[in-house]
């Protein structure tokens, strides 16, 4: 099935890490707000029919972008954590998304995304747990103390890093994390939730280029990377 997927951007956080005087997203990367690069990305794939952008309270910096490449760019606000951000993204998508199809979760913070990555995770053929963008862990991984001295080396294997885009069925989804929501649990993604449902959402392996801004050093390393993506 290849009817194009809405794509839920939560962009309502504060950039608390990166330290900057506005929130990260609105930052410049290579003389543009870093969540536009994110947008166009997304709105330039061809099986993405729409971006549904989840700001933040007050948020001052939005372009109001209606229209990007010919898709619709609809906002809502977000909420304190991300994972309120997301249900509040799935909740506000149009009627022409039914419970049944599927859509996508993109952090704004991720402007480094390849096309190509999105198609593959699209090519799944929407399976029933959904699927998500990651990349098995290459690294050896510790566990550290207090003192931030190693503790204990961690088995490394079947360990994988979650990025986005991350697809589900947006009823599934939304009754996932309402379901975490009122448990008292703050998923750090939507396949957090959707494993809590009892769904095994399928790892599709992706570019590590696909970085999360996070920290100040993040700008210059996102800003190589799309210096090479053009
Ligand atoms: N309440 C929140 C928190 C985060 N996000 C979004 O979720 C993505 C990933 O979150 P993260 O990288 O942690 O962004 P921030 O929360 O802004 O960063 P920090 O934790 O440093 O404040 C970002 O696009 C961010 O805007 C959101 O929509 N709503
Ligand atoms: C959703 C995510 O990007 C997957 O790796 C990550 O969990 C977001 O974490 P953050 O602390 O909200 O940035």
């Amino acid at each position: 099935m290849n009817a194009p997927l809405w794509c839920v951007v939560p962009a309502a956080g504060r950039g608390t890490r990166v330290g900057g005087s506005i929130p990260k997203q609105y930052l410049p990367l290579a003389g543009r707000p870093l969540i536009l690069h994110t947008l166009e990305r997304l709105a330039s794939h061809p099986r993405i029919a729409g971006l549904m952008v989840v700001l933040g309270d007050n948020d001052a910096h939005w372009p109001g972008a209606d229209l990007l490449y010919g898709k619709p760019v609809l906002t809502t606000l977000g909420g304190a954590e991300r994972c309120d951000s997301v249900l509040a993204g799935v909740r506000a998508l149009p009627p022409e998304v039914s419970d049944d199809g599927f859509v996508l979760v993109h952090d704004a913070a991720r402007p480094c995304v390849r096309e190509g990555d999105i198609t593959r995770l699209l090519d799944l053929g929407m399976p029933a747990g959904g699927g998500l963008l990651g990349a098995p862990l290459r690294d050896t991984l510790k566990r550290a103390d207090d003192a931030g001295r190693s503790e204990v080396t961690e088995p490394r294997d079947h360990r994988w890093r979650a990025f986005t885009p991350q697809m589900f069925r947006r009823g599934e989804l939304s009754a996932a994390l309402q379901v975490a929501y009122a448990a008292g649990v703050t998923v750090s993604d939507e396949a957090m939730a959707m494993e809590r449902a009892g769904f095994a959402p399928l790892l599709v392996e992706g570019a590590e280029d696909n970085i999360k801004v996070t920290t100040a050093t993040d700008f210059a390393l996102a800003e190589f990377l799309l210096s090479r993506m053009k």
